[in-house]
């Protein structure tokens, strides 16, 4: 069944390699495919007709792993340090698709037996997609629906498609700390661009005042000589909602872990950077009844 809501999107539901997915068409011309396993936005092609998004052609479709592509959703563990699998289990959750609100295609995930038996608490996630002609708009909502409070993470995993990663520079990070997961977690301060030229796998910090949250993260070598555009705190966030520092993880795998990682080709490195804005420094502390949102507006310009 389409829903559809005026002035807004046109939602289609469709599949993705056999997995169920929701089509969403935009009036500015702009489309993006969103699986349900993993409210995994797996296509975004702005109103030019230009895909922007990094799939890899080896990622497994079968529902249970997470796939290697899009926009995956990390939630409520970041990484393999913790009790629960890599990376949580928001991005091999089937989602679900509430339709249409305001501007945004929404889509939510909550606690269920699964989730409660590894993961003991109450919890929603909402995930309100904007498209616009260069580019979307995603805003994650978690809300502690429970009633003790509890700790996460949050990341929105980002794979953006480039025509060539070899040499292409991340840039608006100059000044920010941030934690090398190469180099034992030291901290170092990013001096200039981010090269991308080995791999890359960092986490730059929100600080007290908020950065980076108010840096435009901007990644050369997009198709067509455009260039990607990360506003890591300014999406369609509830406006009851404050919304909170956030970090941002730039990541490319580089020759040796793009070898090891069985769903990427071995030059699949070439083809994407990763700019993922996240709460992954650390654990958030959520108590009874409150929210936290985390946003991203992103432009291919
Ligand atoms: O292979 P995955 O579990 O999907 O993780 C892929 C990557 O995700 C993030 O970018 C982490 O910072 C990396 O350390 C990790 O390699």
């Amino acid at each position: 069944m389409a829903a559809t809501a005026a002035a807004a999107c046109t939602v289609e539901p469709t599949t993705v390699n056999g997995l169920a997915a929701q089509r969403i068409s935009s009036p500015s011309g702009s489309s993006c495919t969103v699986v349900e396993f993993g409210g995994c936005m797996t296509s975004f092609v702005d109103a030019t007709g230009q895909e922007r998004l990094y799939v890899s052609p080896s990622a497994v479709f079968d529902g249970k792993k997470a796939i290697r592509g899009g926009v995956p959703i990390i939630f409520p563990q970041f990484g393999p340090d913790g009790p629960l699998p890599n990376h949580g289990f928001a991005r091999t959750s089937t989602w679900r698709f509430e339709g249409v609100r305001g501007p945004a295609a929404v889509f939510s995930l909550s606690d269920s037996p699964d989730t409660r038996a590894i993961w003991d608490f109450s919890f929603r996630l909402e995930l309100a997609i904007t498209l616009h002609a260069a580019g979307f708009d995603s805003a994650l909502t978690v809300v502690n629906t429970g009633a003790e409070g509890f700790e996460f993470q949050a990341l929105l995993h980002s794979y953006h498609a480039l025509e060539s990663a070899e040499g292409a520079t991340v840039s608006g990070l100059a000044g920010v700390s941030f934690v090398d997961k190469l180099a034992a977690a030291a901290v170092v301060v990013q001096e200039g661009d981010i090269v991308i030229d080995r791999e890359v796998d960092r986490i730059y910090r929100a600080s007290p005042t908020g950065a980076p949250a108010e840096a435009v993260v901007v990644a050369k070598r997009s198709a067509g000589g455009k260039s990607i555009h990360v506003d890591v705190d300014a999406g369609e966030a509830a406006p009851e909602l404050a919304p909170a520092p956030h970090e941002v993880v730039i990541w490319n795998p580089w020759v040796d872990k793009s070898a090891s990682l069985g769903d990427l080709p071995d030059d699949g490195y070439k083809s994407f950077v990763c700019v993922e804005p996240g709460r992954v420094d650390g654990l958030h502390g959520l108590r009874p009844e409150a929210s936290f949102v985390l946003t991203q507006r992103v432009r291919y310009e």
